[in-house]
């Protein structure tokens, strides 16, 4: 019974796949399923809680899809800065905001990059209480950036906004660009190309590595 309501929603997504993995520039696809658009299952995928359908568990992202996603966003970004269209720089939010970063900088021939080292952590007592925290661990050249007019801050996602919130607490005049972004978050960014719903959790194609997963229908 299970099986047969996974698989019909397998199908369904499948046939939708093409628009929802290359939305068209200026369109939020909302990614509340997002199994059928991955080839790979993770070792989270193969755990068994029953209470959760694998759609539900994550979307995951291939160097192919983080690539083209990370040129729509430069595309995007294309003769919006304030410099005659130009930007002055573009700032990676380590360490996933790097190979987005690097791709937007090759888009837009950018030459000067430079990195914002943030940590994110859970603090406060019981599980109730748990608030997301991030620290600046190292900044970027403080006379480049002024107050950020001109610069491009990338990250790859914004999930619940903390670490956006923080950066731009600092250079409040910068463009904050992420290629991902969770509805939490999106008050933060002021562009990005996907929206994925809050309730899913993006992997990143440098967080995972290919493995081998069991048939659909199981073994012999
Ligand atoms: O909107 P938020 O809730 O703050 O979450 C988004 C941030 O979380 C992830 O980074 P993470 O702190 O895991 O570190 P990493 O980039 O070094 O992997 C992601 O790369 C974003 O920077
Ligand atoms: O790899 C990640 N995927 C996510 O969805 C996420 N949200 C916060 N931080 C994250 N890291
Ligand atoms: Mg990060």
């Amino acid at each position: 019974m299970c099986k047969l309501t996974i698989r019909v929603a397998r199908e369904r997504l499948v046939a939708k796949s093409p628009d929802v993995l290359t939305p068209p520039l200026g369109s939020l696809a909302y990614l509340n399923n997002a199994t059928a658009l991955s080839p790979i299952r993770t070792a989270a995928m193969t755990t068994k809680d029953e209470s959760r359908l694998p759609h539900e568990k994550g979307f995951h992202i291939s160097w192919d899809q983080i690539h083209r996603d990370s040129r729509a966003l430069a595309w995007r970004l294309d003769g919006k800065g304030p410099d005659n269209g130009g930007w002055k720089a573009i700032v990676a939010i380590t360490r996933g905001g790097m190979a987005p970063a690097m791709i937007v900088a090759r888009e837009l021939d950018i030459r000067t990059v430079d990195t914002i080292s943030v940590i994110s952590y859970y603090s406060g007592g019981g599980a109730a209480d748990k608030r997301r925290e991030a620290k600046v661990l190292k900044s970027p050249d403080a006379a480049m950036m002024g107050d950020g007019t001109g610069i491009l801050v990338i990250d790859d996602l914004v999930d619940s906004g903390k670490t956006l919130e923080l950066v731009r607490a600092q250079y409040p005049n910068a463009h904050f660009a992420t290629v991902y972004a969770k509805p939490e978050g999106e008050p933060q960014v002021d562009t990005f190309i996907t929206g994925v719903s809050q309730d899913t959790w993006i992997f990143f194609p440098w967080d995972m590595a290919l493995q081998y997963v069991e048939p659909y229908r199981g073994k012999d």
